[in-house]
């Protein structure tokens, strides 16, 4: 729209009118937020004056004085926590109040109602709505339409009318910079422009926007209990993944807060990389974890746990170990759903088994039989997991033992007092308990033994006796038990637990009612899910049965080709179908088109889905006939990249072992970072980086390192190089060595 329009004056006015009030309100908030920290400081001041030191002996009203300032304190401190907010959303407005505007026609009424879209509402004192968050009901048909025909569903019901207007705001610093109104959806050239430019701090940025029709679809559905969520490579599953998140925190404000969310990342690289994204939208962050993480933290400390990273390196270099195959095996049946039928077969039958319960005999005298406490067991307590009955059946001992306990103090305290040794009634006290303790040790020692359990003791009977738990016999691991059973039980004896035991000895602790309560985790998103195995799905869902799950992934993204989910299949089995709503999102917004169809490509089938029309240089595939002179190409192109303006570079190599070697070579020579572990940090610039942990980030430019037919040698390696490719954004540059790889060879 040009700038002698009418309108353009028109917009410009009301700009300033806005960004007046926010001003207003953003100066209110400044002054609360320092009286309420003035008011925090003159409460400590008098709390001292007050109540001075604390003692016991000056009484309890010199407690309950103290608590009250302690209270006033804390409220404060809460005011001034929301002040500040309210006070950095103003100002975020302040340089941007809104970004979109809709009119609409309410059948039924003769005017449009126009409604400017922003980050946050902005209400005046006349609750005359100026700006309307971007997630309050009535602005979804911003993205669900065009102009025309709409409704919005709201508490009262569903809304029908008419979009008479669409318009689009570039407004920065507080200035409005552009405004166009678009008939069509928030189309492909909007899109362009933005994906089109150099990513200037490198961490995911919001979307509000450019929300498409298909991923606000995702962002608002609350039907659903589980949503599944497949969308190939950069079809926006981490961004919409992060909006759903600040839209449920709009919704259920007066519910839930950011504490009740919890995001499960692939590693700490990608947690960082996400987490500006809440901030911007002026939330806070949720919750961030990784399975690893998690999974670590409950297991505890006594073996030697292998991390998810030793065993991608493993398994991308040790192709030439004697034990390899071996151990692959091993990956691939206890990520198998037949190994998910063994583990439940074997809980089921842990829960029936005989546990050994002897006779409770304190001096000849019976507290509980044998009998009674399997009783206890099988039937009084039958319907909760292993670890709650054996928990209830020792509050039950304790129980009934306390009087003969206490009995035999007392008996024990008067014959002290007889004796005439001791004149000291708590000395007598004290020496008979320490001395029926004593006495009654072998009894607690016995109680332990019934009511506790070792897991990884437990985890190991199960393959002492495997081919029990197994109903079919026909199966291709059938055949090679004997070795998965060897395999296993020498690594346990050794003390050593492979990433692949991990997940299955977890499920055993939460099948067995061993794992901490998460009832206060209300929404669960899994990104990058792909990569989990069927038995990880039903961990999830055994810890997370009362929230609402949402699950993105995409297939062609498995990184790792012996341990991950497979098909979609798999999981609709374990979350209830009436429950469960798969949805597919069908476009790509990340790469230029080049760069996305050559990635296609390598996928080696048809694929259907739509990406944004925005084009570049074609991908390079470079030859040379040594890794020395790939190192030298790469320094000249890390210049030559730079200086075209491209702000991150992503060096990607097969393994870490590679990335380090690579590194070394350049770091000397160019600026140049690293990443080498799943726990390091995120950092935005030229960066080496191994492939799989390269997933779910994105950078300007990618430089695949070494796609000779060495290191990419097979089928095995297809979705680890296409996941590869398309991190890159803009240029993408492939380097080998020697012969191409096979894979490159045939797109
Ligand atoms: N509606 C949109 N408007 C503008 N940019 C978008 C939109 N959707 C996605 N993008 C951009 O596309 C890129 C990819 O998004 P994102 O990382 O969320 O995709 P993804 O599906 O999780 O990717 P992958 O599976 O490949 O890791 C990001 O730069 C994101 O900002």
């Amino acid at each position: 729209m040009h700038k002698n329009d009418v309108e353009w004056d028109v917009e410009n006015e009301r700009l300033r009118d806005v960004l007046k009030e926010i001003k207003k309100q953003f100066d209110e908030k400044r002054n609360m937020k320092e009286k309420f920290k003035q008011d925090t400081i003159e409460t400590q001041k008098e709390m001292w004056q007050n109540v001075g030191a604390l003692s016991i002996s000056n009484g309890l009203d010199q407690i309950a004085e103290f608590m009250t300032f302690t209270d006033m304190i804390k409220t404060q401190k809460r005011s001034y926590e929301f002040t500040r907010k309210l006070q950095e959303k103003y100002e975020k407005m302040l340089l941007s109040p809104y970004f979109g505007r809709m009119d609409f026609l309410e059948n039924g009424e003769s005017r449009a109602e126009k409604y400017y879209i922003g980050i946050s509402n902005l209400i005046n004192d006349h609750y005359d709505f100026l700006v309307y968050d971007w997630r309050a009901p009535v602005c979804s048909m911003f993205y669900d339409y065009e102009i025309g025909e709409a409704n919005y569903i709201c508490p009262d019901g569903i809304i029908d009318g008419k979009l008479t207007l669409k318009r689009q705001y570039k407004i920065n610093n507080g200035k409005l910079e552009y405004m166009f109104d678009s008939n069509l959806k928030i189309d492909d050239e909007i899109l362009q422009d933005i994906l089109g430019k150099s990513t200037d701090n490198n961490k995911m940025k919001t979307i509000i926007t450019t929300i498409q029709r298909e991923q606000n679809k995702v962002i608002r559905n609350e039907k659903y209990k589980n949503l599944i969520v497949q969308g190939p490579a950069g079809s926006g599953k981490t961004s919409i993944a992060l909006h759903r998140i600040a839209y449920l925190l709009y919704k259920h404000r007066d519910k839930i807060t950011s504490k009740n969310i919890v995001i499960f990342s692939p590693n700490e690289i990608f947690n960082d990389y996400i987490s500006n994204v809440l901030p911007q939208l002026g939330e806070d962050n949720m919750n961030q974890t990784t399975f690893k993480d998690y999974m670590h933290k409950v297991l505890g400390s006594e073996l030697i746990k292998e991390d998810y990273c030793a065993m991608m390196e493993y398994i991308l270099t040790s192709k030439g170990n004697l034990a390899y195959q071996s151990r692959i095996e091993n990956i691939k049946y206890k990520s198998s759903m037949e190994f998910i039928d063994v583990l439940k077969q074997y809980v089921a039958y842990i829960e029936k088994m005989d546990k050994n319960f002897k006779d409770i005999i304190v001096r000849d005298r019976l507290v509980l039989s044998s009998k009674d406490l399997q009783a206890l067991f099988l039937k009084d307590y039958r319907q909760l997991p292993l670890k709650r009955r054996l928990q209830k059946i020792r509050a039950r001992i304790l129980f009934l033992l306390e009087p003969y306990e206490k009995q035999m103090i007392e008996e024990l305290a008067s014959e002290l007092e007889d004796s005439g040794s001791y004149v000291d009634q708590v000395e007598i006290m004290e020496r008979s308990k320490s001395m029926i303790k004593n006495e009654m040790e072998n009894i607690y020692h016995e109680i332990s033994r019934m009511t506790e359990f070792d897991l990884v003791d437990m985890y190991k009977k199960l393959f002492e006796k495997l081919e029990f738990f197994i109903e079919d016999s026909n199966t291709e691991y059938y055949k090679k038990m004997d070795k998965i059973k060897s395999y296993t039980l020498d690594n346990l004896n050794a003390g050593r637990l492979n990433y692949e035991e991990q997940p299955p000895l977890l499920y055993l602790k939460g099948a067995l009612g061993d794992l901490p309560k998460t009832s206060e985790i209300k929404y669960v998103i899994i990104d990058e899910a792909q990569d989990y195995t069927p038995l990880q799905y039903e961990i999830f869902y055994q810890l997370f049965q009362h929230a609402d799950i949402t699950i993105l992934g995409d297939l062609n993204q498995s990184i790792n080709p012996f341990m991950n989910l497979g098909n979609y299949h798999s999981i609709s089995q374990i979350f209830p179908e009436n429950n469960t709503l798969i949805i597919n999102l069908t476009k790509s917004y990340r790469s230029t088109m080049e760069i996305t169809q050559f990635s296609r490509k390598l996928l080696n089938k048809k694929i259907s889905d739509e990406y944004v029309e925005r084009s570049g240089e074609e991908p390079l595939i470079l030859g040379f006939s040594t890794e020395g002179n790939i190192k030298e190409r790469i320094i000249e192109d890390i210049k030559l990249y730079k200086e075209k303006g491209y702000k991150s570079i992503g060096i990607i190599t097969r393994t870490a072992k590679e990335a380090e070697e690579v590194y070394r070579s350049l770091k000397d020579k160019i600026h140049v970072k690293a990443i080498m572990r799943d726990d390091d940090e995120y950092v935005s610039d030229t960066l080496v980086i191994p492939s799989y942990l390269a997933k779910g980030l994105e950078f300007d430019v990618v430089l695949i390192y070494n796609a000779g037919n060495e290191n990419y040698c097979c089928e095995e390696d297809r979705l680890l190089l296409y996941t590869a490719c398309t991190r890159a954004l803009h240029v993408l540059c492939i380097y080998y060595s020697g012969k191409i790889t096979p894979l490159l060879e045939e797109s």
